[in-house]
Formats: C-alpha cells, sequence, structure tokens
C-alpha cells in the first residue's frame, strides 16, 4: 500500500482528497494535519467518512510527513513552498493543490502572489501537473504541481486549437463560472449563502491570479506566448466551473469536431460530446471528468469550446490522485471511476 499523507485536511479539496482515497485500492491515508482540528476524530467532523477512516487530525509536523510515499498539499498558497524543500530531501514524492509550485518564474509568481517565492530553487523541478499534456514528465517528478481549477478548464478547452496553430494567439477569450466551493472553506462574507444565493456577477476583471498560469499553458501549447482575457464569475451553486472560450480562426477551419474527438480519443478523463451537444456542470458533478463540446456560431471565424469540470475533482483532487497514480506507475483511473451525479 502507498503511504499517503495530507497536509490541510479541513479543507473542501482535502475532504475531497480523503473521499476519493477511501476507495483507492492501493493507497492508505496515515497522516492528515489541520491546525484548528489537531485530535479531533476524522469521521466526527466529516460523518460521510464515517467506517473509512480510523483516524484523526494532526498539526502539519514535516518528520511525520516526510515518513509518507506520497504528501498532498492541500493547503493556501504559501504553505508547501515553506515545507517541500525538507520533504524532498527526505525522500517523500509531493503533489502540492495550491499555486506555490504552478508558473516556472519565480518574479511572475512573486508579482501575482504579492509575497516572496520561498523555494525557488526547487521550481526547476516542479512538473505541472496536467497529464494531457505532462504525463510522461509527471510519472519521473517528485514534485507535482496541480493546475487551478479554472486553468484546466481553461487549457483542456484551447489546447487543440492552439497546438494545430488554427487560432489566433493573441486574441483569446475565457468566460469562466464557478461554484462557491472554489473559494475554499475560509469563512469570507463575499461567500456566505445570502450573498451568493440568487445572484451571479464577474469578479477579478482587471486581472486574476490564474490569468499567468493559463497564459504559460497555453503559450506552451502554441509555442509562442499568447494573450488572453480572463473573466472569472462567481456562480450560485457549490459545485462546478463552466468556461466558454472564444478563439478567432487564422483561416476556415476544417473538422473541428473530429480534430477534438482524435486529440481526446485516449485521455480517459476529457469528454467530446458530440456535435451540438454542450457540456453542463451537473453531468460532471462527483466526477474527474472534463467534457467539451465545439461549435463554430454561423459558420462565421469565431470558435466557441465549451469546458465543464467539477472543480473539487478534476479542477483539484481528483487530478491530484490522477497524477499520484501517473508518478507510482499505478493504472491511471484507478480509484477514480466515480461517475457524475445526476441531478
Ligand atoms: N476549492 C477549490 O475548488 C480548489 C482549490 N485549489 C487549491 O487547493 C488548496 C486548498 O483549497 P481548499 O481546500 O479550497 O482550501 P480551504 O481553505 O478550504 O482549506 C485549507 C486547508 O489548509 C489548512 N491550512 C491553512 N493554513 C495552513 C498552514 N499555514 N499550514 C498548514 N495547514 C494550513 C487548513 O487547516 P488548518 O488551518 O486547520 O491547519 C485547511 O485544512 C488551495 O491552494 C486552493 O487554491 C485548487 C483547485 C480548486
Ligand atoms: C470561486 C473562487 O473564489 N475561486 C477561486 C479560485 C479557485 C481556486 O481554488 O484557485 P486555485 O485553483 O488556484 O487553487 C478564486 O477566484 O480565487
Amino acid at each position: 500500500m502507498v503511504r499517503v499523507g495530507i497536509v490541510g485536511g479541513t479543507g473542501y479539496t482535502g475532504v475531497e482528497l480523503l473521499r476519493l482515497l477511501a476507495t483507492h485500492p492501493e493507497a492508505e491515508v496515515v497522516c492528515i494535519t489541520s491546525r484548528a482540528e489537531s485530535g479531533r476524530r476524522v469521521d466526527d467532523l466529516y460523518p460521510n467518512l464515517r467506517g473509512h477512516y480510523d483516524l484523526a487530525f494532526s498539526e502539519p509536523d514535516v518528520a511525520t510527513l516526510a515518513a509518507c510515499d506520497v504528501v498532498f498539499f492541500a493547503t493556501p498558497h504559501n504553505v508547501a513552498m515553506n515545507m517541500v524543500p525538507e520533504l524532498l530531501a527526505a525522500g517523500a514524492r509531493i503533489v502540492d493543490l495550491s499555486a506555490d509550485y504552478r508558473i516556472h518564474d519565480a518574479a511572475l509568481w512573486s508579482q501575482w502572489y504579492g509575497e516572496p517565492h520561498a523555494s525557488p530553487e526547487v521550481l526547476p523541478q516542479a512538473v505541472y501537473g496536467l497529464p494531457e499534456v505532462n504525463r510522461e514528465a509527471i510519472a519521473s517528478a517528485t514534485l507535482v504541481a496541480c493546475p487551478g481549477c479554472y486553468p484546466t478548464s481553461v487549457q483542456l478547452g484551447l489546447i487543440p486549437l492552439l497546438a494545430k496553430g488554427l487560432v489566433d494567439p493573441q486574441h483569446l477569450i475565457a468566460s469562466s463560472a464557478s461554484g462557491v466551493s472554489g473559494a475554499g472553506r475560509q469563512g469570507k462574507v463575499d461567500n456566505i449563502f445570502p450573498e451568493v444565493a440568487d445572484s451571479f456577477k464577474a469578479y477579478g476583471v482587471a486581472g486574476h491570479r490564474h490569468l499567468p498560469e493559463i497564459e504559460q499553458g497555453l503559450g506552451d501549447a502554441a509555442g509562442e506566448a499568447v494573450r488572453l482575457t480572463f473573466v472569472p464569475h462567481l456562480l450560485p451553486m457549490i459545485r462546478g466551473i463552466h468556461s466558454t472560450l472564444f478563439a478567432t480562426l487564422r483561416a476556415p477551419a476544417g473538422d473541428l469536431q473530429a480534430l477534438y474527438e482524435e486529440w481526446y480519443a485516449d485521455e480517459p478523463f476529457v469528454d467530446v460530446l458530440p456535435q451540438g451537444v454542450f457540456p453542463q456542470t451537473r453531468t460532471v458533478k462527483g466526477a474527474n471528468r472534463c467534457q467539451l463540446g465545439i461549435q463554430i456560431p454561423q459558420d462565421r471565424d469565431t470558435v466557441v469550446v465549451m469546458a465543464a469540470i467539477d472543480n473539487l475533482v478534476k479542477g483539484a483532487s481528483g487530478q491530484a490522485v490522477q497524477n499520484m497514480n501517473i508518478m507510482l506507475g499505478l493504472p491511471e483511473e484507478m480509484g477514480l471511476q466515480q461517475v457524475g451525479l445526476l441531478p
């Protein structure tokens, strides 16, 4: 069995890791941390896990975590980057769900996250954990930086068009909407029920911290720098992200439906829907799956790609387990075959 440690076990991505790993045949969670809930049983805080874990939260302790084969960080940014160097030195393999190692350039990271990077020397060994792009590098990585939730949906939606050079990389648009669990479990007035229910709003329009991460990934696919206008929105639901992506064709398109179907034919977690069928957040809820729809309205020169994921699964903890499976040479789909919860 693979001995797993989780730092940040009380947040939404932490408990989602516990849900997924509870039925993973090769993983055993041996350590789960929380400073606020240290000493409390996991199934006392999360009764859905009763019968699956005989485990209590503990204070984060590097020596205990170092004894694990794999350590997940389900913490806010600025936590992993302080603990990872010591854990790597002790031989642990790391899957970081936070943003600490997603951006290759430490100066760019500091510009968007408003503080210096605590371990820039480790950045070169971090592999960006989007398996559909980096599977081979992930397999031998010691440190995997899981993509953000919005970046997962936008990159999976636009990469085929950019990699094939079919669209203008300087004029890309992503209009994305997220459920409120994307903001984490820490209480903020902006995210309480009366503030979000029965309403819909954009935020971060001037610049969201996911922009440089998405542009980095899309630039790698295009082979040149790209420019994206990225507008996130808050949706009055709990889980799910829907991204509507717009790109301008450089020349009359061939069969884009066929291109996407072929591009993702061997991907277990990307589902290209039939022509004219569009993704919905509810059909990917609870599943490690990205569903895509492609359309060229009125046969003009704008391609519209729609992408839906569950922000806590393919956008976070499911993708993290997928990365763990690849790193350990386990079947990639192990423990990740949940079907979407409809309705
Ligand atoms: N929510 C989502 O949809 C997604 C989240 N992510 C990323 O995953 C990470 C976790 O997100 P989420 O689960 O929503 O976050 P939450 O805010 O819900 O949970 C954060 C967890 O981290 C722990 N924690 C906080 N500060 C520290 C610290 N200094 N040292 C150790 N542990 C700490 C908390 O426990 P305690 O304070 O008790 O120690 C808590 O268990 C974030 O980086 C987020 O950006 C990525 C993709 C999607
Ligand atoms: C709805 C909401 O507030 N979403 C968060 C992003 C989601 C997230 O967790 O960001 P990472 O993927 O980088 O970890 C936000 O806009 O800051």
